[in-house]
């Protein structure tokens, strides 16, 4: 809401000195004193006195009034009534299509001064007039930004299920498709009120819009133009208004997107953010990654209700080289952003507290991601770091033959990208040259992943960060993926590889050494056979258990949710769902103990428990 202080604040000072322009101590706008004719700005008449004497600064006000309210009038008529006819027409379809959105359409056919012509021909001249000449001209704009938006949102899945619900149509209509179609409205009204305060400008200014002596801002520009050697400030205050005025609405409705879209930013982009939270190193304190990566104090955090609230807490962990480290834990435990944090791809909402994600790079250097620069991290992605995402039907764009992405990725590490086939053919594709010239939809999901794991590895990165890879897949595809990701491990004897998954029977299958994460800490590390075997923490030790078997009647449950990282409990986070919890524990937040070189566990009674 800040966001919208500034224009909103600027906008309501215009408003409010146009609508309060009768009781402000102003001069009469059309008095005229022909002896002061154009004078300058002077204590009685701030902004000077235009060619009939009249007060620049009354004229301006009340041609505020003017202006702003046909221009209002008529962005807002033209809005409802495109809108009406958009989304009839994109929802639909059809005859609705043909007698709403198209016959709009017409409009547009007609060179807009001409109509604005004609229809002051046909009524007279005149503000009303005026705003119904612009609302016709404007509606056809929003009709077409209603109608794509609405056919590119009817089929999405929210709509589907609303409908499958029986949900009646004017609901679905009101409640789901207008609010998601809103944001692009929004901008165009931002737009047609610049152009309608424009336009009103223009059409005045020719003489087919208000009457004089009424004061408008396009009449002062006019009359100022005849006089513009002799007073040229005459013509740069009416100017001025109109531009300002311009700006500080589109401003204003660009912010007040932004806030009514959730999934808009609410922080600063990337590297700025993390630039300006993160303090900076001096080049003695910037640990050496004992081997690939080395995460240290990790801490994210995302906007809550009442404040920032912590969704990763001081996380840490290393990859060696030709390493698999699996991130496992229930949903919400911050694996994704973890592995997002060392993308340096987290979303604009998340804000880097503390930490430190240190790659050793291919040329040798440390680098801490989260203090590169937005064009130092593109520079790594994709050549030493690679990601694979868990949706393939969403992460490969549906308009772009499937071999374009990997020939796209060589290219831009210099590579040459005619080896397309050759690392289709690496990760299994049957027929590689057909599948280069497929379209993501001409292929299984089991496929497309393939795709995305050849476009990951084409420049052999050092790490690959694969999200939850096998869950959109069905099992007998994902046990495929993981055979495929484990050859190219031994195959690309260097490459660590960073698995987030939830699922612990997939991990044992791939992964050398597990994290274990639980409301956005670490609660317990080591190799994945000695964790599996003896678990230090009894989260590590439920996740195993409710691990499904073969005897799906044994399959234990973890009673409880995880908390909600607003509502964290005062000690050990998993207390509240622990049957080996005393007292002790819901009180006093554990450490991460380390014991032997390689394991780790956040547990007060850890010792008893291994
Ligand atoms: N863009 C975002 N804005 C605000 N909060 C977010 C955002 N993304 C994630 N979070 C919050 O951060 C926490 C950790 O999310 P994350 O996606 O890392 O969990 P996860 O362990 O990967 O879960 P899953 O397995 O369901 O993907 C959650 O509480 C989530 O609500």
């Amino acid at each position: 809401m800040q966001k919208l202080l500034m224009p909103g604040l600027l906008l309501t000072v215009i408003v409010a000195a146009a609508l309060l322009a009768p009781v402000l101590p102003l001069p009469d706008p059309v008095r005229q004193d022909v002896g002061a004719r154009l004078a300058g700005p002077s204590l009685a008449h701030w902004a000077g006195q235009d060619e009939y004497g009249r007060d620049v600064l009354a004229r301006l006000v009340w041609g505020a009034r003017v202006s702003l309210s046909v221009a209002f009038a008529a962005s807002f008529l033209a809005a409802i009534a495109g809108m009406f006819l958009g989304v009839l027409g994109g929802y639909f379809r059809g005859l609705v299509e043909l007698a709403t959105v198209r016959a709009a359409e017409v409009v547009l056919c007609f060179p807009p001064l001409l109509l604005a012509l004609l229809v002051v021909t046909l009524l007279g001249p005149g503000a009303d007039t005026l705003i119904f000449c612009l609302a016709i001209l404007f509606a056809p704009g929003f009709a077409r930004v209603a109608y794509a938006e609405t056919l590119a949102t009817r089929n999405l899945d929210y709509v589907t299920a609303q409908t499958s619900l029986g949900t009646p149509t004017v609901r679905i209509l009101m409640r789901t498709l207008l609010p998601n179609i809103a944001a692009p409205l929004i901008v165009q009204f931002s737009l047609t009120i610049a152009a309608a305060l424009l336009l009103e400008s223009g059409l005045s200014f020719l003489g087919l819009g208000v009457v004089p002596p009424a004061p408008s801002w396009g009449l002062m520009i006019r009359s100022a133009r005849a006089t513009m050697e002799q007073a040229p400030l005459l013509l740069v205050w009416p100017c001025l208004a109109l531009s300002g005025t311009v700006l500080i609405l589109n401003l204003l409705c660009d912010r007040l997107r932004d806030v009514l879209d959730p999934r808009g930013s609410r922080a600063r982009p990337g590297f700025l953010r993390t630039l300006a939270a993160l303090p900076s190193k001096r080049a003695t304190s910037m640990p050496t990654a004992s081997g690939l990566l080395s995460v240290r104090g990790l801490t994210l955090e995302a906007p809550g209700p009442h404040g920032p609230i912590p969704v990763v807490r001081g996380v840490e962990f290393d990859v060696a080289p030709g390493e698999t480290v699996a991130i496992v834990g229930e949903s919400g435990s911050g694996k994704t952003l973890t592995g997002l944090a060392i993308m340096g791809l987290l979303p604009p909402a998340i804000s880097v507290v503390s930490g430190e994600i240190v790659l050793s790079s291919r040329s040798g250097q440390q680098l801490d991601i989260l203090r590169l620069r937005e064009r130092e991290i593109r520079a790594l992605r994709g050549g030493d770091i690679a990601m694979v995402f868990q949706d393939p039907s969403s992460s490969l764009n549906p308009l772009h033959r499937t071999g374009s992405p990997i020939a796209e990725s060589l290219r831009a590490h210099g590579n040459p990208g005619h080896r397309v086939t050759e690392l289709l053919r690496r990760v299994g594709l049957p027929d590689p040259s057909r599948a280069a010239r497929a379209y993501p939809h001409e292929l299984s999901g089991g496929q497309r992943q393939r795709v995305m794991i050849a476009t990951a590895i084409a420049n052999h990165p050092r790490l690959l960060v694969a999200d939850e890879p096998t869950t959109a897949l069905d099992v007998t595809v994902q046990a495929q993926i993981l055979d495929l990701l484990s050859d190219l491990k031994r195959s690309d004897q260097g490459m660590g590889m960073i698995f987030v998954s939830h699922n612990l029977a997939v991990v044992s299958e791939i992964a050398d050494r597990v994290v274990v994460m639980y409301a956005g800490q670490v609660v317990e590390q080591g190799p994945a056979a000695e964790v599996f075997a003896h678990p230090h923490h009894p989260y590590t030790a439920a996740l195993i258990a409710s691990t499904p078997e073969d005897d799906i009647d044994r399959l234990a449950t973890i009673a409880g949710a995880v908390p909600q990282p607003w509502a964290l409990p005062q000690g050990c986070s998993f207390a509240p769902r622990c049957g080996h919890a005393t007292p002790g524990c819901e009180s006093q937040a554990p450490e991460l103990f380390r014991h032997g070189e390689r394991r780790a566990a956040r547990c007060l009674r850890w010792r008893e428990f291994a």
